[in-house]
């Protein structure tokens, strides 16, 4: 295809200039050109197949960037993103340096609201179309979300907020809900049901009276006044958006132009909360992607469309996403009170196997981090051991749930946080960079951070066995690969190990960057232990290795301030021991998307980056002045 509609778009603008009936060839452009973009950059596809239409409809119809449009999650706004100004920048996707998979505030004045954690869409909207009615400035604030995303707390938070007028002003605010009856995994919960039911009765919704209006000038008009007189007199039942206040319209096709933009011109012109309900196909024009929602939710890689996503030849190492499941599912075999919990990332999170396996202690509660770990807290109340399997960037959250839930009934939930530290493509909105810094200030909480696959599966183990609350925090990824042993054995809590022994200099290593420390150690000659914990931390350990060394470095893949090396720093105090620390972590800034281990050796975390660290500062052989206190 040689694009040529797409190419003589800039600019929303000249999208606007096109007639109408050339709105579907633009739509079969731009689906074509991202899914050839997605094949050669990897990234999210099957949301983007589907919202080709919508969003050739939302640029013509509305006057953007004045006219706000705020996407959920932000995973569908590839079409987007060709639409306004970043066709050629495509091919640099999610890589360092090029432009995010997500929409960013400082890449485009078309982004609105920066997004990647799903749910904030409505409240950012009708935060934008209050802003709009204070200033006395006329423009619509558009959210635009899917049915999983839907189901988070939130996003009920912000209809509940948005449909009533405050101090007399009514935002002038429209939700377009996008059901696809998908979520990465097939959506589960009480909302899809009710959504399922609206779209089988779609008869009546159409034939509703707030809706009648928007629907002029489409092709349902005609069935809604037909409709109408057919049932003068009936009830027809009210949808629960609008027992939130506000006007419901739908369900609507959502591929169909021809319904998607006289609707949506008729909803622009409506003062007040407006709610329109469209269906899409997630992969919609792709047949793979239809077919097989689950899987071409996003590529990893590169990949011949033609052909579709291919396992590679030979099988790459084994992720600690993995070692969970397997973890998870021998666990559960053993111990018949295990609960797994997620928060709609079954797939992600490793535990396709353990739905298979045990069904009826597998529980999806949609995209709900929050009711995730107070459902833990419930199960745990009455006797059972529950695993919240949560992404590190996720679980913040659910910070509260974590402390007033569990913490402070100090709970046995086992906290398993997949995406520790940097995950590379996603970004800073997906970087688990904070969990070491905000669980381990919460008393009760301990802390475990394994340093390859077989001390993940023994952390686990671990965890588990401990009767309080723990987290096990692992990165995306493949780790050392040292294959786990079956057997599951307790780790002594608290301490930590000597895994090399050197001089002068003792690196204190949180985690999987164990290994980069050995390797840094080995060319400085210094001593190196695998912490283990970072709380319980062995202060034990700590000391001794103050006592014997003239310096200490520690080295994590979690922020800085506050993270494994501020315990460290905490004891040596404690302990009124004083000798010189260098501290290795993430810096006190959003890291970009790009290669992780780019990223890692950028940030200095790779074991030329630990080395140079140190010799910059304690010299090439480094000799350090003995302290007073030792
Ligand atoms: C708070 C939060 N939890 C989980 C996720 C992971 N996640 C990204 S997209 C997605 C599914 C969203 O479903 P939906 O909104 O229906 O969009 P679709 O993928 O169907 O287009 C999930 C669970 C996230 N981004 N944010
Ligand atoms: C948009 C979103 O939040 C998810 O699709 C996320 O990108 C998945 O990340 P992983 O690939 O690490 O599971
Ligand atoms: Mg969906």
């Amino acid at each position: 295809m040689d694009y040529t509609l797409l190419k003589s778009i800039a600019s929303p603008a000249d999208l606007r200039r096109l007639p109408r009936t050339e709105l579907q060839a633009v739509a079969d452009e731009l689906r074509a050109y991202v899914l050839e973009s997605v094949s050669r950059t990897g990234g999210h596809l099957g949301s983007n197949l589907g919202t080709v239409e919508l969003t050739v409809a939302l640029h013509y119809v509305f006057n953007t960037p004045d006219d706000r449009l705020v996407w959920d999650v932000g995973h569908q706004t590839y079409p987007h993103k060709v639409l306004t100004g970043r066709r050629d920048r495509m091919d640099s996707l999610r890589q360092l340096g090029g432009i995010s998979g997500f929409p960013r505030r400082d890449e485009s004045e078309y982004d609105t609201f920066g997004t990647g954690h799903s749910s904030t869409s409505i409240s950012a909207a009708h935060g934008m179309a209050m802003a709009a009615k204070i200033k006395g400035e006329e423009r619509k604030a558009v959210a635009i979300i899917g049915d999983g995303s839907m189901t988070a707390g939130m996003a009920f938070e912000a209809l509940n907020n948005a449909g009533v007028a405050h101090g007399g002003l009514l935002g002038d605010v429209l939700v377009i809900l996008n059901d696809n009856d998908m979520s990465i995994s097939p959506p589960v919960g009480a909302l899809n049901k009710y959504l399922a039911r609206l779209m089988s009765g779609s008869f009546y919704t159409a034939a509703r009276e707030g809706a009648k209006s928007v629907l002029k000038n489409t092709p349902l008009y005609e069935f809604a006044r037909k409709f109408e007189e057919h049932t003068k007199g009936m009830v027809v039942p009210g949808t629960i958006f609008e027992e939130f206040g506000f006007n419901y319209v739908g369900p609507i096709d959502g591929h169909d132009l021809d319904s998607l933009v006289p609707t949506l011109e008729n909803l622009r012109d409506k003062k007040g909360p407006q709610f329109l309900h469209i269906v899409t196909k997630k992969g919609a024009g792709y047949k793979l992607a239809e077919a097989d929602p689950v899987k071409y939710h996003a590529a990893s890689g590169k990949f011949d469309p033609a052909v579709g996503f291919v396992k590679p030849a030979t099988p790459g190492k084994t992720t600690f996403t993995q070692v969970f499941g397997d973890w998870l599912c021998d666990m559960a075999e053993a111990d018949p009170r295990l609960v797994g919990i997620t928060p709609a990332m079954r797939e992600g999170s490793g535990m396709v196997e353990f739905h298979k396996r045990f069904p009826q202690r597998y529980h999806d509660v949609g995209i709900a981090e929050q009711h995730s770990v107070t459902f833990a807290a419930g199960l745990a109340c009455e006797g059972l051991k529950p695993v919240v399997a949560i992404y590190s960037t996720f679980l913040q959250r659910a910070y509260d749930q974590m402390v007033h839930d569990v913490a402070i009934q100090n709970l046995p939930v086992l906290f398993a946080l997949d995406r520790a530290g940097l995950v590379g493509a996603d970004g800073a909105t997906h970087a688990g960079n904070y969990d070491v810094a905000y669980t381990r200030c919460v008393p009760n909480m301990a802390v475990l951070t394994p340093a390859d696959e077989d001390e993940c599966r023994q952390a686990l183990y671990t965890g588990f066995m401990h009767d309080g609350p723990v987290t096990v925090r692992y990165p995306r990824g493949a780790g050392a690969g040292v294959v786990p042993v079956k057997a599951m054995t307790a780790q002594p809590w608290g301490k930590g190990e000597v895994r090399r022994q050197g001089q002068r200099i003792a690196i204190l290593a949180f985690g999987t960057l164990l290994y980069a420390a050995l390797e840094a150690a080995e060319r400085l000659d210094a001593t190196v232990a695998n912490m283990r914990f970072v709380k319980p931390l062995d202060a034990d350990l700590v000391g001794e290795l103050a006592r014997t060394h003239d310096a200490l470095v520690t080295v994590e893949d979690g922020c800085l301030m506050g993270g494994a090396g501020s315990a460290v720093t905490e004891a040596l105090n404690a302990a009124g021991l004083s000798i010189p620390v260098l501290q290795l972590g993430l810096p006190d800034e959003f890291v970009e998307h790009g290669d992780p281990v780019k990223l890692m050796s950028l940030c200095g975390l790779d074991a030329a980056g630990i080395e140079a660290s140190i010799v910059k500062r304690f010299g090439a052989k480094p000799v350090v002045v003995h302290s007073a206190a030792r």
